[in-house]
């Protein structure tokens, strides 16, 4: 784990512990070897710390975290470092973060290539640096860069590190070989001024204002999370109280922090992120035996929001787009609309001017399907209609030569069905964005019974090319994304026509975490976009619909939204939907009294007794119903694993990252009380399928252990496959 060399009159430690250097406990033991053997070796004069391969030390091992005596042996190992008779050289290349850069600021000295990239992310995963990190980066930089370092957890590049005073040097090449010209320099120079913990914070005099200015920006920008703010605090004790009581403090700080439901549920989000893009078919292929082919070029068909956005996309990642759309109208408003977007990310420093032209030349507008011949991949974004999207597949597959895939961005439309229009099911396959596409970062992609491994690779390679956290489903109505926000959306609504008013309902959802309610949201996208999704189901379906009905084909519905649209009140657009918006202010949405008077009237109309819905309702009804649609999902096979449930609510629905997701929120409230109560639900509400409880979910409630969510699928009976 740690490789020892002497060369000449220089030790080397090489940190060896792929894929990041992480320093786990057998890092940390080679490490407090190493210095020790060091000290001790006659040849020694210098000790250089290195990593072997990509990079220098990522940090902590973030599985060891959930072991008990987490992070230990870290602090004793720094003081062996720091108390070091011969100087010790970090030197650095790829990344120092976390505990690696605690390993560096321990050190006498500290050299790095000029790509390096530093930082202290520990408050992404609910922590503060636990190592002495919050007490040594303020006396090195000062309180102001030391406190919007640590508590945004931005990595930094070589050159703001010199520049701050945390690097020596830097260099072009082999930082190694830079190490070892650098010893000559140091080798007989006193240390006592080169450690850390004997000197003082500079500008200490300063800190209460510097925290308080922090504190303000931290608290509007990081709304409810208690890590940065205990970031901050401990910096500041750094200026306050003298070095052993502030590193004392930071320990407990870190302690505080380990065992908080916050920082269990980032580390959770922190895997659960990286595992959803490793994705596996029933077949058995999968992103480790499969490769993706080289998409050059691609076709976007319809220039409406969706269309605009996905082509967005594509051309900010260097992939050339032919964006098809037969209105010439329509198509000129998207290219304008596309132009002004990549002139915001400019505004925004995501992109330079020079990027933004040459994005844009990879963009062409067309008005026929036929100049789609010859690209490798079609990415279909009309509307929501069964049949005009299989017409358009059917003509395409004519069209395109034999290998170009063709994906849709379909939001709920059977995959099979829309590949059946077509000769090459094997290269059809379901691309769902997510609005605003450039945006959003999710990308749920839908297999189809006959989409081949190469198909389901390409289409996950292609959504990390541009940026997104791809996760796999399988086809089925409204996939897992959608699916699995439906009972959600609908309990929100049945308790404002129970008694709960909109913003009622929202801020008891956003003070759970959501950055806001579904009414909010609703307003957002526009009330007329649900009430034309619910005709043209009714067209589909046959049905003829009426404000005046609680039930529709044996299921429960709410005809609320629907009058809002008889009302005109389209959401934020119209500057009236569930709220009412100020011309001044038009994106402030304000509680209107006239909806909460339609809502009164509609539920005297229909007879439902008006009731106070309680906080903790709103949640339980919320949330548990998406539960309990999610385990349908697992059992179904419809989602390989339940992390990858919660990465779509995390990248789709922007559930808090603390929170983990529905899947992870079950596991911590315990399958047994969410199943007992959904049963409640079940018995309350006998008109909604969604409360009908999942068998996986009741298996794995009945055991008399809590089965932790890696064993999850486990209990999916055979017959479910
Ligand atoms: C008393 C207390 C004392 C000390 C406290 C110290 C606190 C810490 O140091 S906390 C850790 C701080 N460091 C981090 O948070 C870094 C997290 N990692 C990353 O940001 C990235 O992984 C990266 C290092 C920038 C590399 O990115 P990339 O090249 O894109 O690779 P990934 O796919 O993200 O990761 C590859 C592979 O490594 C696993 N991994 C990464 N970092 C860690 C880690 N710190 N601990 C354990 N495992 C780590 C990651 O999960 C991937 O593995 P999979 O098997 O694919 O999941």
């Amino acid at each position: 784990m740690v490789d020892y060399s002497v060369d000449r009159n220089l030790a080397i430690l090489g940190i060896n512990n792929p894929p990041v250097n992480a320093l786990s406990f057998h890092v940390r033991e080679g490490l407090f070897n190493g210095i020790k053997q060091a000290n001790a070796d006659r040849r020694v004069e210098a000790i250089v710390i290195t990593g072997k391969g990509k990079t220098y030390c990522s940090g902590a091992d973030i599985r060891e975290f959930s072991i008990p005596s987490a992070g230990k042996g870290l602090v004793t190992l720094g003081h062996r470092i720091e108390d070091s008779d011969k100087p010790v050289i970090s030197a650095i290349h790829g990344n120092a973060l976390g505990g690696g850069l605690e390993i560096a600021l321990f050190s006498h000295y500290r050299v790095a290539n000029k790509n390096a990239k530093i930082g202290f992310p520990e408050v992404l995963i609910g922590l503060l640096p636990g190592a002495e990190g919050t007490i040594r980066l303020p006396r090195v930089t000062g309180l102001a860069f030391a406190m919007d370092a640590i508590a945004s957890g931005r990595r930094f590049d070589a050159q703001e590190a010199h520049k701050h005073g945390i690097l020596d040097t830097i260099c072009d090449g082999d930082v190694l070989q830079e190490a070892k010209a650098f010893s000559k320099k140091i080798i007989g120079q006193p240390l006592d001024q080169r450690r850390l913990s004997k000197t003082h914070v500079k500008d200490a005099a300063d800190v209460d204002i510097k925290f308080e200015e922090a504190l303000a920006q931290i608290k509007r920008k990081y709304r409810g999370l208690i890590a940065p703010i205990l970031c901050l605090k401990s910096v500041r004790n750094s200026a306050k109280m003298s070095f052993d009581e502030a590193a004392a403090e930071e320990m407990r700080l870190f302690g505080e922090l380990l065992t908080s439901s916050q920082s269990i549920g980032l580390r959770y989000s922190f895997f659960a992120e990286r595992s959803a893009p490793k994705w596996k078919l029933p077949c058995g292929a999968c992103a480790d035996n499969t490769t993706p082919v080289d998409v050059k070029t691609t076709g976007v068909i319809g220039a409406g929001t969706m269309g605009s956005g996905i082509a967005v996309c594509l051309i900010r990642a260097g992939i050339p787009v032919i964006l098809v759309e037969k209105n010439q109208k329509m198509l000129d408003q998207a290219i304008k609309t596309i132009s002004r977007i990549l002139t915001g990310s400019v505004k925004l420093n995501r992109m330079t001017e020079k990027q933004r032209e040459h994005s844009l030349k990879l963009l062409k507008g067309a008005s026929t399907l036929d100049e789609l011949a010859g690209v490798d991949m079609v990415i279909e974004a009309v509307y929501e209609n069964l049949e005009l999207k299989r017409e358009i597949f059917h003509q395409l597959d004519k069209i395109c030569k034999s290998s170009t895939l063709l994906c849709s961005n379909t939001s709920t439309l059977d995959i099979d069905n829309i590949a059946s229009a077509t000769q090459r099911p094997d290269k059809v396959v379901g691309t769902h964005f997510f609005a605003p596409a450039y945006i959003m970062r999710l990308l749920e992609n839908v297999y189809g019974t006959k989409t081949s491994p190469t198909t389901v690779a390409t289409v996950m390679e292609l959504g990390k090319r541009i940026g997104k956290i791809c996760v796999l489903v399988k086809t089925c109505y409204a996939f897992v994304a959608n699916r699995t926000n439906q009972p959600f959306g609908a309990e929100a609504s049945f308790m404002v026509e129970e008694g709960a008013l909109p913003q009622d309902v929202d801020t008891v959802l956003e003070n759970f975490g959501m950055p806001m309610g579904p009414f909010k949201v609703s307003d957002l996208s526009g009330i007329d976009v649900g009430w034309r999704i619910r005709q043209e189901v009714a067209k589909a379906l046959g049905l003829k619909l009426t404000l005046e009905t609680r039930y529709r084909m044996g299921e429960r519905i709410t005809t609320l939204a629907d009058r809002l649209y008889e009302m005109g009140r389209y959401g934020i657009k119209t500057g009236k939907g569930w709220y009412r918006y100020e011309p001044t202010n038009p994106r402030k949405p304000i509680p209107d009294p006239d909806v909460a008077k339609m809502i009164q009237k509609h539920c005297m109309d229909m007879g439902i007794e008006r009731r106070n819905i309680p906080a903790q309702e709103v949640i339980e009804r919320c949330l548990f119903s998406a539960i309990n649609e999610s385990f349908r999902v697992l059992e179904q096979r419809i989602a390989e694993k339940p992390e990858d449930i919660d990465v779509i609510w995390q990248y789709g629905f922007s559930f808090p990252r603390y929170g983990g997701g529905p899947m992870f929120y079950a596991s911590q409230v315990g399958l047994k009380k969410v199943f007992e109560k959904i049963c409640i639900f079940h018995e309350q509400f006998p008109y909604s399928s969604h409360w009908v409880p999942s068998d996986l979910l009741r298996k794995l409630a009945s055991h008399s252990t809590e089965i932790p969510m890696d064993k999850w699928t486990q209990f999916i009976s055979s017959s479910k496959l």
